[in-house]
């Protein structure tokens, strides 16, 4: 059964910048809680403070909330490519990302390698890889590009191919940003027939969006996150009410 739970769970970057000071000072002003100087007497963001929460099988999760509200960073965190410097994650269940369409890609291969390579890395076969690849060809309609190096490949092509291949190994838990969901039209039918297929057989979506139709047509809950916060957690009409589609800050 596929599980995230988080107690105390937090984030933060060191800030690097030549005028750190001044950019302090801003950041301050608008943000007094949200920098720190850690034991090296470094300035950090706080980009995640003090998260608890459990998301269980079945349940599709929006996380909203303004921009740079953590959203991102979450479900960065939650695929394991951020370490948190307190708290705890626990993670059960295999994961699909589809946060950064070049993630986990060798842009030298083809489309067609990195599906194989992906595959092998997740214990396949090369059989069952390369039936995979024809699989995502398929379905990512990506034609001969499919066998050319993803260097070449548009903005578009690229998320094509994430798509496919995230969504063809139906992960238990899906970590999805929000422009993954929009494509052009064409695509994004066939999109999200596939989407709802493998929400209903995978375990967890999480989900990070400012648009509250994709959050009213996918999710079962939504956590809003301020300042790297939770500040309300709860059904998806208790979270948004009457909201529009947007909230505005995009
Ligand atoms: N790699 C990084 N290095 C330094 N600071 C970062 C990094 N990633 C995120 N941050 C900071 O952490 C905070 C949260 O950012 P994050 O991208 O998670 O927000 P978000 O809610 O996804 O925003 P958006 O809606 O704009 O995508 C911001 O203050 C951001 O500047």
């Amino acid at each position: 059964m596929a599980l995230i739970e988080a107690a105390g769970l937090a984030i933060e970057f060191p800030l690097y910048h030549h005028n750190a000071r001044s950019l302090k000072q801003r950041i301050l002003a608008s943000s007094p809680l949200r920098l720190r100087k850690d034991e090296d007497n470094r300035i950090v963001v706080a980009a995640l403070r003090d998260l608890s929460f459990t998301i269980r099988s079945g349940e599709r999760v929006a996380l909203v909330g303004p921009n740079g509200a953590g959203k991102t960073t979450l479900l960065r965190t939650v695929a394991g490519i951020y370490e948190p410097v307190a708290g705890q994650l626990s993670v059960t269940g295999e994961i699909g990302s589809l946060i950064d369409p070049a993630a986990g890609m060798d842009s030298l291969l083809t489309g067609r390698e990195n599906v194989v390579l992906r595959a092998l890395y997740r214990g396949m076969t090369e059989a069952a890889g390369r039936a995979l690849a024809e699989e995502v060809a398929g379905f990512a309609g990506l034609g001969d590009f499919l066998d050319m190096p993803i260097r070449g490949y548009s903005a578009g092509m690229n998320v094509r191919l994430a798509f496919a291949m995230a969504t063809a190994m139906t992960p238990e838990i899906l970590l999805m940003d929000e422009w993954f969901l929009a494509g052009d039209a064409e695509f994004m039918t066939k999109a999200e027939e596939r989407l709802a297929r493998l929400v209903t057989d995978a375990e967890i979506l999480l989900i990070a969006t400012h648009d509250n139709a994709i959050v009213r047509k996918w999710c079962t809950r939504a956590i809003r996150l301020e300042g790297g916060r939770i500040t309300a957690d709860g059904t998806v009409a208790e979270i948004l009410g009457e909201a529009p589609a947007s909230d505005g800050v995009d």
